[in-house]
């Protein structure tokens, strides 16, 4: 049996829309091995998943299978799932990601990342929670006509990411349906200054230059109809001492970066939304910096 992990991610961070991506240490598991049909179990988060081949993971599985050019051997396949589904925390990334590896893995190939995030794409047209959940870390990434253009970047050993999850899910096809097809010159320019500030301010651990950089024109007001009481949490998170904070992935999570206080923080964020009638649960994260690492023919723990 091949054990395969995969981080969470939390992306865009304000302005950089299907660019930033920040891989987190909250992982879903996929247990893998060869079966006589396709069988999937799922633990934990996301049990209205599907069960068979209709489930992402298997259908990634398959993906990679025929991209390149592999026999495909149907799967078992046991979801240990701490990642909620639909609440901008990547958890479809891990399936992909879980689906393009298990492929790799039972086949014995050893593929390029960029060779990976070609087949995930097919399925998932952003590559902002794909690369994070491959290769861990921050990373800055630029689709073209070429394929893809990533760096990974360090993120600060000092920040933790608090992660605030309401009750309420929002499917990233509906948060992407809700979105303006053309913006003014006037907002794009404002998020490449707040992508570009976002990036050297981390670098530099210019953490004061953080709130003023996690602002966004782009995503986040369109959006905000969807996230009861959004900028009345980011505010309660900051008084209570973020640095910076901006809706994680497409929502309803809001994520807040802090170098102290995340218990404030966390709580603080949980009041407002339960203020606006939605019941939240906080986590304490730290970034991953690893991306997804197997396992094979080991005794299987829960990690
Ligand atoms: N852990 C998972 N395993 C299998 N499929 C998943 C998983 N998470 C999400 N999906 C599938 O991906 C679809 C899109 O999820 P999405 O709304 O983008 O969630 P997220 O924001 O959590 O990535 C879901 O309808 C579901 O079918
Ligand atoms: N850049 C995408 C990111 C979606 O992330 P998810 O975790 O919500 O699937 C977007 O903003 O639509």
């Amino acid at each position: 049996m091949i054990k395969i992990v995969v981080p969470a991610s939390t992306s865009n961070l304000g302005p950089g829309f299907d660019t930033f991506g920040l891989a987190l240490g909250l992982y879903n598991i996929f247990l893998v091995e060869r079966h006589p049909s396709y069988r999937v179990c799922v633990i934990g988060e996301g049990t209205h998943l599907p069960r068979d081949t209709g489930n992402l993971m298997v259908m990634a599985y398959r993906m990679a299978c025929s991209r390149w050019g592999v026999e495909e051997v149907p799967l078992k396949v046991i979801q240990i799932n701490r990642v909620p589904t639909a609440r901008g925390l990547g958890s479809s990334a891990t399936a992909i990601v879980g689906g393009i590896t298990a492929c790799e893995r039972i086949h014995n190939l050893r593929k390029r990342v960029e060779e990976k995030v070609e087949v995930a794409l097919e399925l998932e047209p952003h590559p902002d929670n794909i690369l994070p959940a491959l290769v861990g870390g921050l990373v800055v990434c630029a689709k073209g006509e070429e394929g893809i253009s990533f760096v990974k970047l360090d993120f600060p050993e000092d920040l933790r990411v608090v992660v605030c999850v309401p009750s309420v899910e929002v499917s990233t096809e509906e948060a992407r349906r809700v979105l303006r097809g053309d913006v003014s010159l006037q907002d794009a320019v404002f998020n490449v200054q707040r992508s570009c500030l976002l990036l050297a301010s981390l670098m530099t651990r210019r953490y004061s230059l953080l709130k003023e950089a996690v602002k966004d024109r782009l995503h986040q007001p369109y959006r905000s109809r969807l996230v009861p009481a959004m900028y009345t949490v980011m505010e309660e998170a900051y008084t209570a001492g973020a640095l910076a904070s901006f809706l994680s992935g497409s929502g309803p999570t809001v994520a807040s970066l802090c170098q102290g206080n995340c218990e404030k923080v966390g709580q603080a964020m949980v009041r407002a939304f339960k203020k606006a009638g939605v019941e939240a649960k906080y986590m304490v994260l730290q970034v991953d910096r690893e991306g997804t690492r197997c396992h094979e023919d080991t005794d299987v723990g829960h990690r």
